[in-house]
């Protein structure tokens, strides 16, 4: 069963809570929250307060995207606002474990994820203790951006990885994610698909979640 992930980053600022009861009219399954801090990424978007501020609006899972520099430092403010799943950037974590065993201890999903430069082998030896891992198949930073197909090779290895070891884990894709090129996502092994422009700039948000999802 695919997920849909509606990534708030393309939603109107100015009426967040508004759109959030949009998406779960539309059939979503999860919140996207992209972070971002100005220095992991050339971009600044939400922190603690504005997830805490949203988590009365749905009862939706917030999937919280990471992209920041030391994530460890507003780790804890982020499960206390509403946290269901983080996910980190292995980039720019200088000790993963310690971070991972900080998510298991709070009981929230754990996940890992990839820049497009970064080898899928980089997560390999936490797969066994993710829930999903995130390969992003644009530069994080942005909305609206065009999917790097080679990054779907990532996801499929990582899938391959998962079932040869066992694992049931979730592969969410993140970036460029619409009607077209979620069927080549779906193929490579992705089951969660962030969708940002795709879900917010359609006219039906209810029809673009279902054509996602099919
Ligand atoms: O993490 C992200 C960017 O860094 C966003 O989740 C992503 O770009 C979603 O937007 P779109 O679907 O419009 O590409
Ligand atoms: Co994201």
């Amino acid at each position: 069963m695919v997920k849909i992930a509606p990534s708030i980053l393309s939603a109107d600022f100015s009426c967040l809570g508004e759109e959030l009861q949009k998406i779960e009219a539309a059939g979503a399954d999860l919140v996207h929250i992209d972070v971002m801090d100005g220095h992991f990424v050339p971009n600044l978007t939400f922190g603690p307060p504005v997830v805490r501020a949203l988590r009365g609006c749905t009862p939706l899972p917030f999937d919280v995207h990471l992209m920041m520099d030391d994530p460890g430092s507003l780790l804890g403010a982020f499960l206390d606002a509403g946290a269901d799943s983080v996910t980190l950037h292995i980039e720019a974590c200088k000790q993963p474990q310690a971070l991972l065993n900080r998510l298991h201890e709070a009981g929230v999903g754990a996940a890992l994820s990839v820049k497009p430069g970064t080898p899928a082998e980089t997560v390999f030896p936490f797969l066994d203790q993710l829930s999903m891992v995130l390969v992003m198949t644009v530069e994080p930073g942005f909305g609206g951006q065009k999917l790097i197909p080679e990054t779907l090779r990532k996801a499929a290895a990582i899938r391959q990885e998962c079932a040869r070891r066992g694992l049931a884990l979730d592969i969410e894709v993140d970036g460029g994610i619409n009607a077209q090129t979620a069927v080549n996502a779906v193929q490579s092994g992705a089951n969660v698909l962030v969708a940002g422009s795709a879900v917010f700039g359609a006219a039906d948000m209810a029809a673009a979640i279902r054509t996602l999802r099919a």
